[in-house]
């Protein structure tokens, strides 16, 4: 098995993947291509995404960013005629050739852009994944649910109203139901996919706060197109063009002294 844990500085031959970190890596990506049918949507990309940080990855629309999110956890496995080639490995499993998908998207957890929740209680929906997983000892699921949602930093908000809609909750509320849901499946990585982009700037701050949070205990992954909310939560980001990463760095590097001409021009607001 390929020993990616270890504390490393990471020294791929693609230029782009350099990010300088002492950090123990999560994800190794090598050499990923994505086709859908004979469209190419990502080219060689080579990423190395540490533990317990958050990775932003930005760029102008249609340049491949949930597209790449989507492969972290073979989410694009679900759309008919998309070919991948290369390499992604998760605490040192290559996750294209091992066969089960289901574990894998347990432990590489998903929150998307609009809250999504199921039409049934707030209890309901975050139990939901347990269950499906064969969880039914009642004060194991509520210890859950409690967990899961003071994790996602709503508890006190909905502690008294479990077994009501949870679509009766605000968007901002929703998204961070959608979080807990996430937390309940207990995964290493959560990837998201502008979580706030549907959100007033309140619960946008709120759900910045929590993601701020979150990386005590997990990965995460997000794609935004807030250029401040990256600068502000995010360890790394990723600059993402036509498929391509053109430049992958610590934050502060990429938002203040970005080596390459491009990912100035996009975070200067001159294209995109
Ligand atoms: N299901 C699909 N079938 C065919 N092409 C797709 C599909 N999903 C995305 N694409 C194409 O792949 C390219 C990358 O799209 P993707 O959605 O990953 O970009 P993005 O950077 O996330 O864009 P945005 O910021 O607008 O969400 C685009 O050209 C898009 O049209």
């Amino acid at each position: 098995m390929t020993t990616i844990l270890e504390e490393t500085t990471y020294a791929h031959t693609a230029p782009t993947a350099m990010a300088h970190t002492t950090k123990a890596t999560k994800i190794n990506v090598n050499n990923l291509n994505l086709f859908y049918g004979e469209k190419q949507a990502l080219f060689d990309v080579c990423l190395n995404i540490q533990e317990k940080e958050v990775t932003a990855l930005i760029g102008p629309s249609g340049c491949g960013k949930s597209t790449f999110l989507r492969t972290l956890n073979r989410m694009n496995d679900l759309i008919d005629g998309v070919k991948v080639s290369g390499e992604i490995v998760v605490d040192g499993e290559n996750i294209y050739t091992s066969q089960d998908v289901i574990k894998l998207r347990t432990r590489v957890g998903m929150v998307f852009q609009k809250p999504n929740l199921f039409p049934m209680s707030i209890y309901d929906n975050v139990a939901y994944g347990p269950r499906m997983q064969g969880v039914k000892n009642k004060k194991v699921l509520d210890a859950l649910v409690e967990e899961s949602l003071r994790g996602a930093a709503i508890w006190d908000e909905v502690k008294d109203r479990l077994k009501t809609s949870a679509l009766g909750l605000s968007g901002g509320q929703q998204q961070r139901v959608c979080i807990a849901r996430a937390i309940a499946m207990k995964p290493d990585v959560i990837l998201m996919d502008e979580p706030t982009s549907a959100l007033d700037p309140i619960s946008t701050l709120k759900v910045e706060e929590l993601i701020s949070q979150l990386k005590e205990d997990y990965t995460i992954v997000i794609v935004t197109h807030n250029m401040q909310q990256a600068a502000r939560i995010s360890d790394k980001t990723a600059f993402f063009l036509n498929g391509e990463v053109i430049e992958y760095d610590e934050t502060d590097i990429i938002f203040q002294t970005p080596n390459d001409a491009r990912t100035e021009d996009y975070i200067t607001g001159r294209f995109g």
